[in-house]
Protein backbone atom coordinates (compact mmCIF):
# COMPACT_ATOMS: atom_id res chain seq x y z
CA UNK A 1 0.00 0.00 0.00
CA UNK A 2 3.18 2.29 1.04
CA UNK A 3 5.05 1.31 -2.27
CA UNK A 4 2.11 1.84 -4.27
CA UNK A 5 1.34 5.75 -2.88
CA UNK A 6 4.87 5.74 -3.53
CA UNK A 7 4.61 4.77 -6.84
CA UNK A 8 2.01 7.52 -8.11
CA UNK A 9 3.36 10.28 -6.13
CA UNK A 10 6.72 8.94 -8.63
CA UNK A 11 4.44 9.09 -11.02
CA UNK A 12 3.47 12.44 -10.14
CA UNK A 13 6.36 13.72 -10.14
CA UNK A 14 7.51 12.68 -13.69
CA UNK A 15 4.59 13.89 -15.42
CA UNK A 16 5.20 17.40 -13.86
CA UNK A 17 8.21 17.27 -14.72
CA UNK A 18 7.62 16.28 -18.12
CA UNK A 19 4.68 19.52 -18.52
CA UNK A 20 7.36 21.55 -16.94
CA UNK A 21 10.07 20.63 -19.90
CA UNK A 22 7.10 21.05 -22.43
CA UNK A 23 6.30 24.41 -20.62
CA UNK A 24 10.19 25.50 -21.39
CA UNK A 25 10.51 24.41 -24.97
CA UNK A 26 7.36 26.06 -25.81
CA UNK A 27 7.40 29.42 -23.89
CA UNK A 28 10.66 30.47 -25.95
CA UNK A 29 8.94 29.81 -29.21
CA UNK A 30 6.08 32.10 -27.92
CA UNK A 31 8.09 34.70 -27.20
CA UNK A 32 10.38 34.52 -29.76
CA UNK A 33 7.12 35.14 -32.51
CA UNK A 34 6.76 38.62 -30.94
CA UNK A 35 10.62 38.88 -30.86
CA UNK A 36 12.69 40.85 -33.51
CA UNK A 37 12.15 39.51 -37.04
CA UNK A 38 15.41 39.59 -38.54
CA UNK A 39 15.34 40.42 -42.31
CA UNK A 40 17.55 38.93 -44.54
CA UNK A 41 19.79 41.15 -46.67
CA UNK A 42 17.77 39.98 -50.17
CA UNK A 43 14.07 39.09 -50.40
CA UNK A 44 10.93 38.78 -49.03
CA UNK A 45 10.05 37.90 -45.60
CA UNK A 46 5.98 37.15 -45.38
CA UNK A 47 3.65 36.30 -42.56
CA UNK A 48 4.76 39.76 -40.73
CA UNK A 49 1.20 39.26 -38.90
CA UNK A 50 1.95 36.01 -37.03
CA UNK A 51 5.39 37.43 -36.09
CA UNK A 52 3.82 41.03 -34.76
CA UNK A 53 2.08 41.60 -31.34
CA UNK A 54 -0.84 42.93 -30.71
CA UNK A 55 -3.02 44.88 -28.97
CA UNK A 56 -6.92 45.40 -28.82
CA UNK A 57 -7.42 49.26 -29.32
CA UNK A 58 -9.65 50.81 -26.79
CA UNK A 59 -11.45 53.86 -26.91
CA UNK A 60 -9.02 55.70 -24.26
CA UNK A 61 -5.65 54.97 -26.46
CA UNK A 62 -3.86 57.98 -27.48
CA UNK A 63 -3.41 57.39 -31.20
CA UNK A 64 -0.19 60.49 -30.68
CA UNK A 65 3.05 58.42 -32.18
CA UNK A 66 5.37 59.20 -29.75
CA UNK A 67 2.99 57.49 -27.08
CA UNK A 68 2.22 54.44 -29.37
CA UNK A 69 5.41 53.77 -29.62
CA UNK A 70 5.95 53.62 -25.71
CA UNK A 71 3.28 51.53 -25.47
CA UNK A 72 3.47 48.06 -24.26
CA UNK A 73 1.36 45.05 -22.91
CA UNK A 74 1.52 43.66 -26.83
CA UNK A 75 0.39 39.97 -26.75
CA UNK A 76 1.60 37.54 -28.81
CA UNK A 77 -0.92 37.65 -32.46
CA UNK A 78 -3.54 35.56 -31.91
CA UNK A 79 -4.79 33.66 -35.88
CA UNK A 80 -8.61 33.94 -33.83
CA UNK A 81 -7.85 37.75 -34.61
CA UNK A 82 -8.18 37.17 -38.25
CA UNK A 83 -11.59 36.64 -38.28
CA UNK A 84 -12.56 39.04 -35.53
CA UNK A 85 -10.49 41.72 -35.51
CA UNK A 86 -12.16 45.39 -35.92
CA UNK A 87 -9.51 47.88 -34.49
CA UNK A 88 -6.04 47.17 -33.34
CA UNK A 89 -2.22 47.97 -32.78
CA UNK A 90 0.35 45.27 -34.20
CA UNK A 91 3.82 45.53 -33.33
CA UNK A 92 6.86 44.57 -34.66
CA UNK A 93 10.67 44.73 -34.36
CA UNK A 94 12.80 44.39 -37.19
CA UNK A 95 16.35 44.08 -38.37
CA UNK A 96 18.80 43.42 -40.64
CA UNK A 97 20.48 39.88 -41.09
CA UNK A 98 24.20 41.17 -41.46
CA UNK A 99 24.31 44.39 -44.10
CA UNK A 100 22.38 47.37 -43.24
CA UNK A 101 19.88 48.06 -45.85
CA UNK A 102 16.89 49.83 -47.38
CA UNK A 103 13.69 47.93 -47.19
CA UNK A 104 9.80 48.38 -47.77
CA UNK A 105 6.97 47.55 -45.69
CA UNK A 106 4.53 45.75 -48.50
CA UNK A 107 0.58 46.25 -47.62
CA UNK A 108 -2.16 45.39 -50.20
CA UNK A 109 -4.15 48.22 -50.87
CA UNK A 110 -7.85 46.90 -51.35
CA UNK A 111 -8.42 45.00 -47.63
CA UNK A 112 -8.76 48.20 -44.96
CA UNK A 113 -9.83 51.08 -44.39
CA UNK A 114 -7.01 52.68 -42.04
CA UNK A 115 -4.13 51.54 -41.84
CA UNK A 116 -1.70 54.49 -40.00
CA UNK A 117 1.95 53.49 -39.95
CA UNK A 118 5.05 54.61 -36.97
CA UNK A 119 8.59 53.78 -37.93
CA UNK A 120 10.91 54.19 -35.24
CA UNK A 121 14.29 53.91 -37.03
CA UNK A 122 17.49 52.91 -35.05
CA UNK A 123 18.78 56.42 -35.07
CA UNK A 124 15.87 57.80 -33.42
CA UNK A 125 13.95 59.14 -36.20
CA UNK A 126 10.03 59.04 -36.43
CA UNK A 127 8.78 58.01 -39.84
CA UNK A 128 4.53 57.67 -40.29
CA UNK A 129 2.52 57.04 -42.93
CA UNK A 130 -1.17 56.94 -43.06
CA UNK A 131 -2.64 54.42 -46.02
CA UNK A 132 -6.73 55.28 -46.12
CA UNK A 133 -9.38 55.38 -49.21
CA UNK A 134 -8.40 58.98 -50.74
CA UNK A 135 -5.76 59.74 -48.11
CA UNK A 136 -1.88 58.04 -48.90
CA UNK A 137 0.85 59.40 -46.96
CA UNK A 138 4.29 58.70 -46.70
CA UNK A 139 3.69 56.05 -49.01
CA UNK A 140 4.19 54.14 -52.41
CA UNK A 141 1.52 53.09 -54.37
CA UNK A 142 3.32 49.87 -56.52
CA UNK A 143 -0.05 47.91 -58.46
CA UNK A 144 -2.24 46.55 -55.70
CA UNK A 145 0.25 47.57 -52.40
CA UNK A 146 1.33 50.37 -50.16
CA UNK A 147 4.93 50.22 -50.06
CA UNK A 148 6.35 52.15 -46.80
CA UNK A 149 9.86 52.60 -46.84
CA UNK A 150 12.31 52.35 -43.99
CA UNK A 151 16.05 51.42 -42.93
CA UNK A 152 16.87 48.35 -41.25
CA UNK A 153 20.08 47.72 -39.15
CA UNK A 154 22.25 44.80 -38.06
CA UNK A 155 21.72 44.53 -34.55
CA UNK A 156 19.69 47.29 -34.01
CA UNK A 157 15.76 46.99 -34.26
CA UNK A 158 13.77 49.33 -35.73
CA UNK A 159 10.18 49.74 -34.23
CA UNK A 160 7.52 49.54 -36.43
CA UNK A 161 3.79 50.03 -34.80
CA UNK A 162 0.66 50.01 -36.77
CA UNK A 163 -3.40 51.15 -35.98
CA UNK A 164 -5.49 49.15 -38.24
CA UNK A 165 -9.62 49.34 -38.54
CA UNK A 166 -10.25 46.73 -41.31
CA UNK A 167 -13.51 47.52 -43.53
CA UNK A 168 -14.35 44.41 -43.24
CA UNK A 169 -13.91 43.85 -39.52
CA UNK A 170 -10.97 41.06 -40.54
CA UNK A 171 -7.38 41.06 -40.57
CA UNK A 172 -7.62 37.45 -42.50
CA UNK A 173 -7.12 38.56 -46.08
CA UNK A 174 -4.04 41.49 -45.32
CA UNK A 175 -0.60 39.89 -46.37
CA UNK A 176 2.05 42.11 -44.45
CA UNK A 177 5.31 41.56 -45.89
CA UNK A 178 8.93 43.51 -46.18
CA UNK A 179 11.36 43.28 -49.01
CA UNK A 180 14.56 44.24 -49.26
CA UNK A 181 14.38 47.93 -51.65
CA UNK A 182 15.85 46.82 -54.64
CA UNK A 183 14.43 44.06 -54.93
CA UNK A 184 10.89 46.05 -54.51
CA UNK A 185 11.75 48.30 -57.09
CA UNK A 186 12.67 45.90 -59.80
CA UNK A 187 9.31 43.96 -58.73
CA UNK A 188 7.56 47.56 -59.41
CA UNK A 189 9.50 47.69 -62.80
CA UNK A 190 8.12 44.20 -63.97
CA UNK A 191 4.72 44.87 -62.65
CA UNK A 192 4.46 48.51 -64.53
CA UNK A 193 5.24 46.61 -67.37
CA UNK A 194 2.74 43.69 -67.19
CA UNK A 195 -0.02 46.20 -66.71
CA UNK A 196 1.01 48.19 -69.84
CA UNK A 197 0.75 45.56 -71.77
CA UNK A 198 -2.21 44.32 -70.20
CA UNK A 199 -3.94 48.02 -70.84
CA UNK A 200 -2.26 48.46 -74.31
CA UNK A 201 -3.56 44.66 -75.40
CA UNK A 202 -7.27 45.54 -74.04
CA UNK A 203 -7.38 48.58 -75.61
CA UNK A 204 -6.66 47.23 -78.45
CA UNK A 205 -8.92 44.94 -78.81
CA UNK A 206 -11.72 46.94 -77.65
CA UNK A 207 -10.76 50.05 -80.14
CA UNK A 208 -10.98 46.91 -82.80
CA UNK A 209 -14.06 45.67 -82.09
CA UNK A 210 -15.88 49.09 -81.74
CA UNK A 211 -14.26 49.80 -85.23
CA UNK A 212 -15.92 46.42 -86.41
CA UNK A 213 -19.60 47.48 -84.52
CA UNK A 214 -19.20 50.98 -86.69
CA UNK A 215 -18.80 49.38 -89.86
CA UNK A 216 -21.00 46.18 -89.54
CA UNK A 217 -23.03 47.35 -86.96
CA UNK A 218 -23.48 43.91 -85.26
CA UNK A 219 -24.72 44.54 -81.69
CA UNK A 220 -22.07 41.12 -80.72
CA UNK A 221 -19.08 44.02 -81.21
CA UNK A 222 -21.03 46.50 -79.08
CA UNK A 223 -21.43 44.25 -76.27
CA UNK A 224 -18.11 43.19 -76.51
CA UNK A 225 -16.60 46.46 -75.53
CA UNK A 226 -18.91 47.80 -72.83
CA UNK A 227 -18.04 44.02 -71.28
CA UNK A 228 -14.63 44.31 -72.03
CA UNK A 229 -14.66 48.31 -70.69
CA UNK A 230 -16.14 47.14 -67.65
CA UNK A 231 -12.94 44.39 -66.84
CA UNK A 232 -10.76 47.10 -68.20
CA UNK A 233 -11.78 49.51 -65.04
CA UNK A 234 -12.47 46.55 -62.63
CA UNK A 235 -8.38 45.89 -63.39
CA UNK A 236 -7.89 49.12 -63.48
CA UNK A 237 -8.93 49.22 -59.57
CA UNK A 238 -7.93 46.39 -58.85
CA UNK A 239 -4.21 47.38 -59.78
CA UNK A 240 -4.51 50.96 -58.39
CA UNK A 241 -3.65 52.93 -62.03
CA UNK A 242 -7.23 54.09 -62.04
CA UNK A 243 -7.18 55.89 -58.41
CA UNK A 244 -3.16 57.18 -59.91
CA UNK A 245 -4.23 58.44 -62.46
CA UNK A 246 -7.67 58.44 -63.63
CA UNK A 247 -10.10 59.17 -60.62
CA UNK A 248 -10.25 62.89 -59.28
CA UNK A 249 -9.30 63.19 -55.89
CA UNK A 250 -12.74 63.82 -54.66
CA UNK A 251 -14.14 60.20 -55.95
CA UNK A 252 -11.09 58.11 -54.55
CA UNK A 253 -13.07 57.84 -50.87
CA UNK A 254 -15.89 56.33 -53.25
CA UNK A 255 -13.05 54.08 -54.43
CA UNK A 256 -14.88 50.01 -53.08
CA UNK A 257 -18.32 51.76 -54.21
CA UNK A 258 -17.08 52.37 -57.34
CA UNK A 259 -15.82 48.71 -57.48
CA UNK A 260 -18.63 46.88 -56.51
CA UNK A 261 -20.50 48.92 -59.62
CA UNK A 262 -18.02 47.91 -61.89
CA UNK A 263 -18.37 44.45 -60.87
CA UNK A 264 -21.97 44.19 -61.44
CA UNK A 265 -21.46 46.21 -64.98
CA UNK A 266 -18.76 43.33 -65.66
CA UNK A 267 -21.31 40.58 -65.02
CA UNK A 268 -24.53 42.09 -66.60
CA UNK A 269 -22.67 43.11 -69.90
CA UNK A 270 -20.85 39.39 -69.92
CA UNK A 271 -24.35 38.50 -69.60
CA UNK A 272 -26.01 40.40 -72.33
CA UNK A 273 -22.90 39.09 -74.38
CA UNK A 274 -23.37 35.70 -74.02
CA UNK A 275 -26.86 35.81 -74.67
CA UNK A 276 -26.15 37.02 -78.23
CA UNK A 277 -22.60 35.53 -78.96
CA UNK A 278 -23.88 32.47 -77.79
CA UNK A 279 -27.42 32.94 -79.12
CA UNK A 280 -28.79 31.45 -75.51
CA UNK A 281 -32.22 32.12 -76.58
CA UNK A 282 -32.17 29.63 -79.42
CA UNK A 283 -29.88 26.93 -78.18
CA UNK A 284 -30.89 27.09 -74.50
CA UNK A 285 -34.30 28.01 -74.64
CA UNK A 286 -34.83 27.02 -70.75
CA UNK A 287 -31.99 28.36 -69.26
CA UNK A 288 -31.85 31.51 -71.26
CA UNK A 289 -34.83 33.59 -68.87
CA UNK A 290 -32.63 32.44 -65.67
CA UNK A 291 -29.75 34.88 -67.51
CA UNK A 292 -32.14 37.84 -67.90
CA UNK A 293 -34.16 37.38 -64.34
CA UNK A 294 -30.96 37.25 -62.62
CA UNK A 295 -28.96 40.22 -64.57
CA UNK A 296 -32.11 42.78 -62.70
CA UNK A 297 -31.14 42.53 -59.62
CA UNK A 298 -27.55 42.71 -60.08
CA UNK A 299 -28.01 45.65 -62.06
CA UNK A 300 -30.44 47.23 -59.21
CA UNK A 301 -28.45 46.48 -56.88
CA UNK A 302 -24.90 47.64 -58.01
CA UNK A 303 -26.80 50.86 -58.91
CA UNK A 304 -28.74 51.20 -55.62
CA UNK A 305 -25.35 50.66 -53.45
CA UNK A 306 -24.03 53.46 -54.51
CA UNK A 307 -26.30 55.84 -52.75
CA UNK A 308 -26.89 53.35 -49.96
CA UNK A 309 -25.39 54.83 -45.97
CA UNK A 310 -21.92 53.63 -45.24
CA UNK A 311 -23.90 50.92 -43.00
CA UNK A 312 -25.63 49.09 -45.31
CA UNK A 313 -22.36 49.39 -47.93
CA UNK A 314 -20.77 46.48 -46.57
CA UNK A 315 -24.27 44.37 -47.04
CA UNK A 316 -25.00 45.53 -50.33
CA UNK A 317 -21.51 44.77 -51.50
CA UNK A 318 -21.61 40.98 -50.21
CA UNK A 319 -25.06 40.88 -51.79
CA UNK A 320 -23.60 42.45 -55.49
CA UNK A 321 -20.34 40.07 -54.67
CA UNK A 322 -22.71 37.02 -54.40
CA UNK A 323 -25.24 37.89 -57.59
CA UNK A 324 -21.77 38.23 -59.44
CA UNK A 325 -20.65 35.23 -58.91
CA UNK A 326 -24.19 33.29 -59.12
CA UNK A 327 -24.42 35.09 -62.67
CA UNK A 328 -20.86 33.90 -63.43
CA UNK A 329 -21.13 30.52 -62.02
CA UNK A 330 -24.76 30.17 -64.43
CA UNK A 331 -22.86 31.59 -67.53
CA UNK A 332 -20.05 28.90 -67.17
CA UNK A 333 -22.89 26.50 -66.81
CA UNK A 334 -24.80 27.65 -69.90
CA UNK A 335 -21.11 28.12 -71.82
CA UNK A 336 -20.53 24.63 -70.60
CA UNK A 337 -24.56 22.97 -72.05
CA UNK A 338 -24.14 24.99 -75.36
CA UNK A 339 -20.43 23.51 -75.74
CA UNK A 340 -21.60 20.03 -74.91
CA UNK A 341 -24.17 20.79 -77.61
CA UNK A 342 -21.11 21.45 -80.22
CA UNK A 343 -21.97 24.71 -80.62
CA UNK A 344 -18.56 26.40 -81.16
CA UNK A 345 -19.67 30.12 -79.24
CA UNK A 346 -20.55 27.85 -76.25
CA UNK A 347 -17.01 26.55 -76.05
CA UNK A 348 -15.23 29.95 -76.95
CA UNK A 349 -17.26 31.40 -73.92
CA UNK A 350 -16.27 28.81 -71.47
CA UNK A 351 -12.68 28.60 -72.65
CA UNK A 352 -12.41 32.30 -72.20
CA UNK A 353 -13.90 33.01 -68.79
CA UNK A 354 -12.60 29.82 -66.95
CA UNK A 355 -9.51 31.21 -67.65
CA UNK A 356 -9.94 34.32 -65.74
CA UNK A 357 -12.15 32.79 -63.06
CA UNK A 358 -8.95 30.16 -62.87
CA UNK A 359 -6.44 32.75 -62.63
CA UNK A 360 -8.99 34.76 -60.11
CA UNK A 361 -9.05 31.96 -58.27
CA UNK A 362 -4.91 31.43 -58.05
CA UNK A 363 -4.92 34.57 -56.76
CA UNK A 364 -7.25 34.53 -53.86
CA UNK A 365 -5.47 31.78 -52.22
CA UNK A 366 -2.34 33.26 -52.70
CA UNK A 367 -4.53 36.11 -50.63
CA UNK A 368 -5.30 33.76 -48.11
CA UNK A 369 -2.04 32.00 -47.73
CA UNK A 370 -2.90 28.96 -49.06
CA UNK A 371 -0.57 28.81 -51.66
CA UNK A 372 2.89 30.12 -52.58
CA UNK A 373 3.26 33.23 -53.60
CA UNK A 374 4.99 33.67 -56.80
CA UNK A 375 5.50 36.72 -59.62
CA UNK A 376 3.20 34.52 -61.66
CA UNK A 377 0.33 33.89 -59.58
CA UNK A 378 0.37 37.72 -58.45
CA UNK A 379 0.34 38.87 -62.30
CA UNK A 380 -2.03 35.65 -63.15
CA UNK A 381 -5.38 37.71 -62.99
CA UNK A 382 -3.94 40.24 -65.15
CA UNK A 383 -2.59 37.60 -68.10
CA UNK A 384 -6.08 36.28 -67.70
CA UNK A 385 -8.02 38.88 -68.61
CA UNK A 386 -5.73 39.45 -71.23
CA UNK A 387 -6.69 36.18 -72.92
CA UNK A 388 -9.75 36.29 -72.32
CA UNK A 389 -11.01 39.03 -74.16
CA UNK A 390 -8.42 37.82 -76.93
CA UNK A 391 -10.30 34.50 -77.25
CA UNK A 392 -13.80 36.14 -77.38
CA UNK A 393 -12.31 38.61 -79.78
CA UNK A 394 -11.30 35.96 -82.40
CA UNK A 395 -14.52 33.71 -81.63
CA UNK A 396 -15.77 36.98 -82.90
CA UNK A 397 -13.96 37.58 -85.57
CA UNK A 398 -14.19 34.03 -86.66
CA UNK A 399 -17.64 34.07 -86.21
CA UNK A 400 -18.16 37.21 -88.23
CA UNK A 401 -16.12 35.63 -91.04
CA UNK A 402 -18.25 32.77 -90.86
CA UNK A 403 -20.92 35.09 -91.49
CA UNK A 404 -19.58 36.96 -94.48
CA UNK A 405 -18.32 33.81 -95.84
CA UNK A 406 -22.10 32.72 -96.20
CA UNK A 407 -22.96 36.15 -97.18
CA UNK A 408 -21.29 35.81 -99.59
CA UNK A 409 -22.38 32.65 -101.19
CA UNK A 410 -25.97 33.93 -100.94
CA UNK A 411 -24.48 36.81 -103.29
CA UNK A 412 -22.68 34.26 -105.40
CA UNK A 413 -25.87 32.55 -105.89
CA UNK A 414 -28.16 35.32 -106.12
CA UNK A 415 -26.14 36.61 -108.52
CA UNK A 416 -26.33 33.31 -110.94
CA UNK A 417 -29.68 33.02 -110.55
CA UNK A 418 -30.18 36.55 -112.00
CA UNK A 419 -27.54 35.77 -114.79
CA UNK A 420 -29.85 32.99 -115.65
CA UNK A 421 -32.53 34.61 -115.78
CA UNK A 422 -31.39 37.26 -118.00
CA UNK A 423 -29.38 34.99 -120.70
CA UNK A 424 -30.59 33.17 -123.59
CA UNK A 425 -29.91 29.40 -122.58
CA UNK A 426 -29.67 28.29 -126.18
CA UNK A 427 -26.56 30.99 -127.71
CA UNK A 428 -25.62 32.65 -123.67
CA UNK A 429 -26.19 35.72 -125.81
CA UNK A 430 -28.54 38.25 -123.52
CA UNK A 431 -32.38 37.72 -123.52
CA UNK A 432 -34.76 40.19 -124.57
CA UNK A 433 -35.82 40.80 -120.67
CA UNK A 434 -32.51 42.01 -119.62
CA UNK A 435 -32.06 44.17 -122.80
CA UNK A 436 -35.12 45.90 -121.62
CA UNK A 437 -33.78 46.44 -118.24
CA UNK A 438 -30.69 48.00 -120.00
CA UNK A 439 -32.12 50.31 -122.59
CA UNK A 440 -34.43 51.48 -119.39
CA UNK A 441 -31.36 51.68 -117.17
CA UNK A 442 -29.27 53.75 -120.45
CA UNK A 443 -32.27 55.98 -120.85
CA UNK A 444 -32.45 56.71 -116.93
CA UNK A 445 -28.86 57.76 -117.20
CA UNK A 446 -27.79 55.23 -114.32
CA UNK A 447 -24.71 54.96 -113.31
CA UNK A 448 -22.79 52.40 -115.29
CA UNK A 449 -25.06 51.89 -118.35
CA UNK A 450 -22.29 54.08 -120.49
CA UNK A 451 -23.18 57.32 -122.89
CA UNK A 452 -24.12 57.67 -126.17
CA UNK A 453 -24.14 54.28 -126.95
CA UNK A 454 -25.28 52.60 -130.28
CA UNK A 455 -27.30 50.08 -131.56
CA UNK A 456 -26.67 47.13 -134.06
CA UNK A 457 -29.70 44.83 -135.20
CA UNK A 458 -28.86 41.48 -136.71
CA UNK A 459 -31.42 39.57 -138.80
CA UNK A 460 -30.13 35.79 -140.25
CA UNK A 461 -31.69 35.86 -144.16
CA UNK A 462 -33.84 33.08 -144.96
CA UNK A 463 -33.17 31.39 -141.56
CA UNK A 464 -36.47 29.21 -142.17
CA UNK A 465 -35.02 28.06 -145.51
CA UNK A 466 -31.57 26.59 -143.00
CA UNK A 467 -34.16 25.09 -140.18
CA UNK A 468 -35.70 23.39 -143.04
CA UNK A 469 -33.19 22.26 -145.45
CA UNK A 470 -30.29 21.25 -142.58
CA UNK A 471 -32.35 20.57 -140.00
CA UNK A 472 -33.82 22.40 -136.41
CA UNK A 473 -30.69 21.12 -134.91
CA UNK A 474 -28.35 22.14 -137.53
CA UNK A 475 -30.32 25.83 -137.33
CA UNK A 476 -29.63 25.90 -132.98
CA UNK A 477 -25.93 25.74 -134.19
CA UNK A 478 -25.88 28.04 -136.77
CA UNK A 479 -27.30 30.74 -134.02
CA UNK A 480 -25.08 29.75 -131.30
CA UNK A 481 -21.62 30.07 -133.86
CA UNK A 482 -23.71 33.13 -134.96
CA UNK A 483 -23.30 34.77 -131.44
CA UNK A 484 -19.53 32.93 -131.01
CA UNK A 485 -18.62 35.36 -134.41
CA UNK A 486 -20.60 38.72 -132.70
CA UNK A 487 -18.62 38.07 -129.21
CA UNK A 488 -15.21 37.88 -131.07
CA UNK A 489 -16.00 41.39 -132.98
CA UNK A 490 -17.55 43.22 -129.71
CA UNK A 491 -15.95 44.55 -126.95
CA UNK A 492 -16.74 43.13 -123.37
CA UNK A 493 -18.66 46.08 -122.71
CA UNK A 494 -21.18 45.74 -125.71
CA UNK A 495 -24.35 43.96 -125.04
CA UNK A 496 -25.22 41.19 -127.30
CA UNK A 497 -28.84 40.46 -126.79
CA UNK A 498 -31.24 37.45 -128.76
CA UNK A 499 -34.17 39.20 -129.38
CA UNK A 500 -35.90 36.29 -130.13
CA UNK A 501 -35.80 33.53 -133.14
CA UNK A 502 -32.93 34.83 -135.60
CA UNK A 503 -32.85 38.59 -134.66
CA UNK A 504 -29.95 39.86 -132.71
CA UNK A 505 -29.47 43.44 -130.67
CA UNK A 506 -25.75 44.84 -129.81
CA UNK A 507 -25.79 47.87 -127.56
CA UNK A 508 -22.66 49.44 -128.34
CA UNK A 509 -21.18 51.09 -125.43
CA UNK A 510 -19.28 54.53 -125.68
CA UNK A 511 -19.90 54.71 -129.81
CA UNK A 512 -19.32 57.37 -131.69
CA UNK A 513 -21.55 57.40 -135.25
CA UNK A 514 -18.50 55.72 -137.08
CA UNK A 515 -17.87 53.59 -134.51
CA UNK A 516 -20.95 51.93 -134.95
CA UNK A 517 -21.46 51.94 -138.17
CA UNK A 518 -17.48 50.37 -138.04
CA UNK A 519 -18.83 47.78 -135.86
CA UNK A 520 -21.69 46.95 -137.95
CA UNK A 521 -19.58 46.47 -140.95
CA UNK A 522 -17.27 44.13 -138.99
CA UNK A 523 -19.87 41.99 -137.24
CA UNK A 524 -21.28 41.22 -140.93
CA UNK A 525 -17.95 40.48 -141.98
CA UNK A 526 -17.17 37.95 -139.12
CA UNK A 527 -20.88 36.68 -140.25
CA UNK A 528 -20.68 36.22 -143.79
CA UNK A 529 -16.88 35.92 -144.77
CA UNK A 530 -16.78 32.18 -143.80
CA UNK A 531 -19.27 29.46 -144.16
CA UNK A 532 -20.83 28.12 -141.22
CA UNK A 533 -19.47 24.44 -140.84
CA UNK A 534 -22.70 22.29 -139.07
CA UNK A 535 -21.84 18.38 -138.86
CA UNK A 536 -19.51 18.61 -141.63
CA UNK A 537 -22.35 20.64 -143.69
CA UNK A 538 -21.51 23.86 -144.77
CA UNK A 539 -24.53 26.41 -144.40
CA UNK A 540 -24.40 29.31 -146.47
CA UNK A 541 -25.02 32.06 -144.18
CA UNK A 542 -25.71 35.38 -144.54
CA UNK A 543 -27.45 38.12 -142.49
CA UNK A 544 -29.04 41.92 -142.83
CA UNK A 545 -27.87 44.73 -140.12
CA UNK A 546 -29.67 47.82 -139.29
CA UNK A 547 -27.75 50.36 -137.17
CA UNK A 548 -28.33 53.48 -134.94
CA UNK A 549 -25.29 54.99 -134.74
CA UNK A 550 -26.73 57.59 -131.83
CA UNK A 551 -28.87 56.78 -128.55
CA UNK A 552 -28.90 59.88 -127.66
CA UNK A 553 -32.12 61.17 -128.77
CA UNK A 554 -33.59 58.49 -126.68
CA UNK A 555 -31.79 59.23 -123.41
CA UNK A 556 -33.20 62.27 -123.40
CA UNK A 557 -36.70 61.41 -125.28
CA UNK A 558 -37.17 58.21 -122.11
CA UNK A 559 -38.32 55.83 -124.28
CA UNK A 560 -36.17 52.81 -124.83
CA UNK A 561 -38.64 50.85 -127.03
CA UNK A 562 -38.39 53.80 -129.18
CA UNK A 563 -34.39 52.99 -130.05
CA UNK A 564 -35.67 49.57 -130.96
CA UNK A 565 -38.08 50.92 -133.75
CA UNK A 566 -35.28 52.84 -135.17
CA UNK A 567 -33.13 49.70 -135.26
CA UNK A 568 -35.75 48.10 -136.40
CA UNK A 569 -36.51 50.54 -139.37
CA UNK A 570 -32.90 50.08 -140.52
CA UNK A 571 -32.82 46.29 -140.40
CA UNK A 572 -36.25 46.66 -142.21
CA UNK A 573 -34.69 49.22 -144.87
CA UNK A 574 -31.84 46.73 -145.05
CA UNK A 575 -33.86 44.01 -145.89
CA UNK A 576 -35.66 45.89 -148.62
CA UNK A 577 -32.49 46.43 -150.24
CA UNK A 578 -32.16 43.25 -150.79
CA UNK A 579 -30.63 41.53 -147.50
CA UNK A 580 -26.77 40.61 -146.99
CA UNK A 581 -26.52 44.65 -146.48
CA UNK A 582 -25.94 47.38 -143.80
CA UNK A 583 -28.21 50.32 -143.59
CA UNK A 584 -28.02 53.21 -141.40
CA UNK A 585 -30.84 54.86 -139.27
CA UNK A 586 -31.06 58.10 -140.34
CA UNK A 587 -33.76 60.17 -139.25
CA UNK A 588 -37.52 60.02 -141.03
CA UNK A 589 -36.69 59.53 -143.90
CA UNK A 590 -33.20 57.70 -143.05
CA UNK A 591 -30.84 59.90 -145.27
CA UNK A 592 -27.77 58.22 -143.66
CA UNK A 593 -28.44 54.76 -145.06
CA UNK A 594 -25.51 53.35 -146.54
CA UNK A 595 -25.37 51.69 -149.78
CA UNK A 596 -26.21 47.75 -149.83
CA UNK A 597 -23.05 46.16 -148.98
CA UNK A 598 -23.47 42.76 -150.86
CA UNK A 599 -20.83 40.30 -151.03
N1 LIG B 1 -33.39 26.43 -135.23
C1 LIG B 1 -34.12 27.37 -134.67
N2 LIG B 1 -34.98 28.05 -135.41
C2 LIG B 1 -35.71 29.02 -134.84
C3 LIG B 1 -35.61 29.32 -133.48
N3 LIG B 1 -36.45 30.36 -133.17
C4 LIG B 1 -37.06 30.69 -134.32
N4 LIG B 1 -36.63 29.88 -135.33
C5 LIG B 1 -37.01 29.88 -136.73
O1 LIG B 1 -36.42 31.01 -137.34
C6 LIG B 1 -37.20 31.35 -138.44
C7 LIG B 1 -37.34 32.85 -138.44
O2 LIG B 1 -37.77 33.21 -139.68
P1 LIG B 1 -38.13 34.67 -140.06
O3 LIG B 1 -37.31 35.63 -139.22
O4 LIG B 1 -39.60 34.86 -139.99
O5 LIG B 1 -37.69 34.78 -141.52
P2 LIG B 1 -36.38 34.34 -142.24
O6 LIG B 1 -36.59 32.95 -142.67
O7 LIG B 1 -35.18 34.55 -141.41
O8 LIG B 1 -36.36 35.34 -143.43
P3 LIG B 1 -36.01 36.85 -143.37
O9 LIG B 1 -35.82 37.29 -141.97
O10 LIG B 1 -37.14 37.55 -144.02
O11 LIG B 1 -34.76 36.92 -144.15
C8 LIG B 1 -38.51 30.59 -138.27
O12 LIG B 1 -38.58 29.54 -139.21
C9 LIG B 1 -38.47 30.03 -136.86
O13 LIG B 1 -39.11 28.73 -136.78
C10 LIG B 1 -34.71 28.58 -132.72
O14 LIG B 1 -34.54 28.75 -131.50
N5 LIG B 1 -33.99 27.60 -133.36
Amino acid sequence: MHTRRLMRWRDRLSIATLLALLMLLVAPVASARVDVVVLPERGITTDLKQRAGVLPVTPALDPDPSRLMGLGGFSVFDPALDASAGRMLLSLQVQADEVDGSHVLRVPRRFFQQFDIFILTPDGELRTASLSLGDVRGAQRVGREFAVPFPARVGEPTRIVMLVETAQGSLRPVQLSIQDAEGFARRASGTTLVLGLVFGILLGLVFHNLMLYLSLRRRGHLLYVVAMLSLLLVLGIDSGLLQDHVLPEALLPHEPRIYVLLVASLLVTASLFFQVFVDSPRHLPRLDPWIGRLRWPLAVLGLVQLVLPATYFVAAAVGVQALSSLMLLLLLWAAALASHRGIFEGKVFLLAWSLLVASNLARTLLTLDLIEGSWLIEHLFYIGAVLEAAILAMGLSFRVRELRHGHDEALRKHSAARQLANIDPLTGAYNRRFLEHHLDALVAGKPGAGSSPGMVMIDLDDFKHINDTHGHVAGDEVLRELVRRCQQVLREDDVLCRLGGDEFVVVLRDSREADAVEVARRLHEKITRAPFVVDGCVVEVSASVGVVPRLEGAKSGGDPVEVLRWADAALYRAKGLGRNCIAVYGGDDMPGASPPTVR
